[in-house]
């Protein structure tokens, strides 16, 4: 998650904090507010009107600017006809949501609000706003209205509804607007509060296969929509509202929701400062392991292997993306098994690679910038010249995956035949990078590969899945990728076609656009467990490789045994792209599986790859034989008959302890008192992390070579919060390996 603005925090919330006189209090506030004219017609200006309130007199329930905005970019990306919310309170949300709408082209937007005198605040500030054009608000409860409106044809469809109510109500409120058809595919929903506080069955609704809710309807009959909200929530009403009654609808199970969840912040603001803090707090524990460990590497260092026989023989080799533990691990293999000269480079200056002791030397590349590659490709040529490289290993991110490839190619030109590169060429990165030709690919090969069609209309792809369902694929599954760029599609990818019924389906991909200036491709949904695999492949041999599950956000891995046959199938694999890419064919080949079925009897379907290093080379990091794999791509011809290297057993499992801090430790508490997680679960996650700190091993830290640690937890990641927080950015997640920070 990102950061909070302080400044922008409403006053705390208090025991009671509505439904106390505050809301009519606010509407003298605003009306005795000495910018009244100018708030006058302004929905930004009542908007601010509101949020002043909230800040300098009294807490308000409001959806506040950080989640409005979230909804907001929605809006303009459904463009919704018509926009239901409910639960509108004071209105905050109304007023953003349907300014918002207004301009989006939309006609009617719905507040649903069944607090007679908070309808009432809503309509004056509405009016006060200018928007009773487009805005209708409706008293009463959810479930009344929602029939009420329905049966008399005032509400026909929900494009986008935003669900900001009494939290047990969002399941069956939008179980009747299936059943009433008001929801259908294509509706959008956004759904506040579904974490935090929580709102379990609302969650597992949304998230269920048709399968799944058929079989529920039919067995456990409608299940308790209170069932795992806070107690506290539950009863949030209960002062004015004694029993709450909800709809019996039994919806539609045939509907399928695509999920997506987005963290943002209440107005009161959870501050995300606790990364920095984080970094701050233990930073004299780390220091104490530095200091320790360097204490023990000067008592006790590692022999560098295999002295020089003849200086002349020395080679320079440069492994780039230091700042990233793959490019980190395969430096320190190379200077601990190597007589080479092992040199560094990073767009970083702070790369955390820098300050390793297996560098010879750290050069700073010009970051790529997608408009003008120019400057990235020259800094790392200078380097391959000046630096008289003779064995370049590319371990850049995969921003500069192109680019590297063209850059093997200059620097080959320049440096002459001595010269060699852990890269493929550019033309085989993007074949093998790029979804639609990779699969074009691979099936060229005769190897197995989810069914995909490439469509160019959406009648094409309503052919592909309506003959799919009257042939023998009854139950098969298709998700829709987009070939291009369309990010709203991409959101959207995940959603299992075709619906039960074809009238449902053909809106469903009517909606996308489909044409030939935005392909897509139709392709099979496997239901399996995902594996990923890091493979060195010199001169089109697979020289070294390694396999494990995938984990959330790659920060975990457990090779899977060389004598499994899920070992052997994806090997397999590998070496038959690899033998079909010939002699120049030198890099770095990942892929992603998908295995369906289990153990001897499990098929394999390749969904991805990527043609650069993977993190999962962290598995070799105590496996010397690695550095003669490397030192392979010196030999003039195919190494025919060096056995592959695989991690070196018994093998270490890998975790990032920052990571594992975060998500192991800190999430599942807070998680715990939001009522989120229950207590079991929090000890499950405990237990998890205690198990990778005594057994497993962290990627980044070597007791050899301990200052890169540091570096990463207590200089590298803090400045770039730090820098975040200033210049204003927002994270969502970041990836503690690979540096990567998935902006908001
Ligand atoms: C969190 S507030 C809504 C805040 C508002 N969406 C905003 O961001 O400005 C929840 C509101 O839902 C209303 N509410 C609760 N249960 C409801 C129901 N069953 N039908 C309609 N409104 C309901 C409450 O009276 C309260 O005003």
């Amino acid at each position: 998650m990102g950061t909070f603005d302080q400044t922008k925090a409403y006053a705390p919330q208090e025991e009671t904090f509505f439904d106390d006189g505050r809301e009519i209090e606010l509407l003298h506030f605003i009306y005795s507010h000495p910018k009244i004219q100018q708030i006058r017609g302004s929905p930004k200006e009542v908007l601010a009107a509101i949020d002043e309130f909230g800040r300098t007199k009294k807490y308000l329930m409001n959806v506040g600017e950080d989640k409005g905005r979230i909804v907001c970019d929605l809006i303009a990306d459904v463009k919704p006809k018509t926009m239901v919310e409910l639960g509108g309170y004071v209105g905050y949300s109304c007023i953003l949501y349907a300014d918002a709408v207004r301009k989006a082209g939309g006609e009617i937007y719905f507040s649903f609000e069944r607090n007679p005198e908070f309808a009432a605040v809503i309509s004056s500030l509405v009016d006060l706003a200018g928007l009773t054009d487009i805005v209708k608000v409706v008293v009463g409860s959810s479930d009344e209205s929602i029939a009420r409106l329905h049966s008399s044809g005032a509400l026909k469809h929900i494009d986008l509804m935003f669900l900001d109510h009494y939290k047990p109500a969002y399941t069956t409120d939008l179980k009747l607007c299936e059943e009433l058809g008001l929801v259908t595919p294509g509706s959008v929903l956004a759904a506040d509060n579904v974490i935090k506080p929580g709102n379990p069955p609302y969650l597992e609704y949304v998230c269920s296969s048709v399968a799944e809710k058929k079989k529920k309807r039919a067995g456990e009959g409608k299940g308790d929509s209170t069932q795992g909200i806070a107690e506290r929530t539950v009863k949030q009403y209960a002062n004015r509202y004694e029993s709450e009654k909800f709809s019996n609808s039994p919806g539609n199970p045939n509907l399928v929701y695509e999920s997506k969840l987005v963290n943002s912040f209440e107005p009161t603001g959870v501050p995300n400062i606790l990364l920095p803090l984080l970094s701050l707090i233990t930073l004299p524990f780390s220091a104490a392991l530095v200091i320790l460990s360097l204490v023990y590497s000067k008592l006790f260092p590692q022999p560098r292997q295999i002295p020089f026989r003849d200086a002349s023989e020395r080679k320079t080799i440069l492994v780039t993306g230091v700042s990233m533990t793959k490019g980190l691990v395969i430096a320190r293999i190379l200077a601990q098994n190597t007589p080479h000269r092992v040199i560094g480079a990073d767009t970083s200056a702070l790369s955390p690679g820098r300050f390793s002791s297996s560098l010879a030397k750290f050069c700073i590349l010009t970051p790529p910038d997608g408009n003008d590659a120019e400057p990235y490709i020259d800094s790392l040529l200078h380097v391959i010249k000046s630096e008289k490289v003779d064995l370049w290993i590319s371990c850049s991110s995969v921003i500069a995956a192109v680019e590297d490839g063209e850059v093997v190619r200059l620097a080959e030109k320049e440096r002459g035949p001595g010269f060699h590169a852990v890269q493929f060429r550019s033309d085989v990165v993007k074949r093998l990078h790029e979804k639609d030709h990779f699969i074009d690919y691979i099936r060229s090969l005769e190897l197995p590969v989810p069914e995909s069609h490439r469509s160019t209309s959406s009648a094409e792809v309503v052919k592909i899945l309506i003959k799919e369902k009257k042939g023998n694929g009854k139950d098969k599954k298709f998700i829709l990728k987009p070939i291009g760029v369309d990010d709203r599609a991409r959101a959207n990818m995940m959603t299992l076609l075709p619906f039960e019924k074809r009238e449902d389906t053909v809106s469903y991909i009517k909606n996308l656009h489909i044409s030939s200036n935005n392909p897509f491709q139709v392709q099979q949904f496997i239901s399996g467990a995902e594996y990923c695999t890091h493979a060195l492949v010199i001169r089109g041999r697979v020289v070294a490789f390694t396999c494990c599950p995938s984990s959330e956000l790659l920060m975990h891995y457990e090779a899977i045994p060389s004598s499994s046959h899920l070992f052997k199938q994806m090997l397999e694999f590998t070496q038959r792209v690899a033998e079909d890419g010939g002699e120049s064919f030198s890099g770095h080949l990942s892929f992603d599986f998908l295995a369906e079925g289990e153990g001897t009897v499990s098929k394999l379907y390749p969904i991805e790859c990527n043609p650069r290093a993977h993190t999962a080379v962290a598995l070799f990091s105590n496996t010397p034989q690695m550095a003669s794999a490397y030192l392979s791509a010196f030999e003039p011809s195919k190494p025919k008959d060096m056995e592959i290297v695989t991690p070196r057993s018994p093998t270490s499992s890998y975790y990032w302890l920052g990571h594992d801090i975060v998500a192991l430790l800190i999430l599942p508490v807070l998680d715990l008192l939001w009522g989120i997680r229950t207590v079991s679960e929090v000890l499950d996650c405990m237990t998890d992390f205690w198990e990778h700190v005594v057994s497993w091993r962290d990627g980044t830290f070597s007791i050899q070579d301990p200052v890169p640690f540091f570096v990463l937890y207590h200089v590298y990641w803090p400045l770039k919060f730090l820098t975040s927080l200033v210049k204003g950015k927002r994270w969502s997640r970041i990836n503690v390996s690979t540096t990567k920070v998935f902006v908001q």
